[in-house]
């Protein structure tokens, strides 16, 4: 294959399967904070991580939530595909709607876990997850203010960490 200027930037992505989990009952979503010792600890996210070689999305999905909340996706249903170029990475977001699993949830990473309803409760939440909380808010019909999750004191607060 021809390397191109397209495909050598094609590599730096680092891809990222993300679960947004539903429950049925009420529709509520699951947020988890990122746990110490990662970039951004303690910012609020959809649980997920980065793709091992060979891995598909949802193969790569399912192994990380059983690794970092104990669970086993029964379903995961493609949903979206974002990019968000971060000072320390770029990388894609594979989404994936879940709405069926088992198992408890055990955090197993010390981080902390919150079923939310839209718009969130929990600040700050990862500017690469805004698209998703417009798309899921989009679909419920209810408005969207990213200003309410990074506010700007936040960001430069990450900025200069
Ligand atoms: N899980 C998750 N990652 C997100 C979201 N939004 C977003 O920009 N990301 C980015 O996607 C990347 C995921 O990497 P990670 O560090 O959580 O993945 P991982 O568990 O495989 O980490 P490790 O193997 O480096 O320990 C991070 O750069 C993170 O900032 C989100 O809502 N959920």
């Amino acid at each position: 294959m021809t390397v191109t200027a397209e495909t050598t930037a094609e590599r730096k992505h680092t891809e990222v399967a993300v679960g947004v989990l539903i429950r049925q009952s009420d529709g509520a979503l699951l947020i988890t904070s990122r746990p110490e010792g990662k970039p951004r600890a303690g910012w609020w996210e959809f649980p997920g991580g980065k793709l091992e070689a060979g891995e598909t999305v949802e193969q790569a999905l399912r192994r990380e939530l059983q690794e970092e909340i104990g669970i086993t996706i029964e379903n995961c249903i493609a949903w979206k595909v974002t990019e968000h170029a971060y000072s320390h990475a770029l990388v894609r977001l594979h989404w994936c709607k879940v709405t069926q699993w088992s198992g408890e949830f055990e955090m197993r990473e010390g981080q902390q876990m919150v079923w939310q309803q839209l718009p969130l409760q929990v600040q700050p939440v990862l500017e690469g997850a805004l698209p998703a909380l417009q798309w899921l808010s989009q679909e419920r019909g209810l408005p969207f203010d990213a200003s309410t999750y990074v506010t700007a004191e936040v960001k430069s607060r990450a900025a200069n960490a």
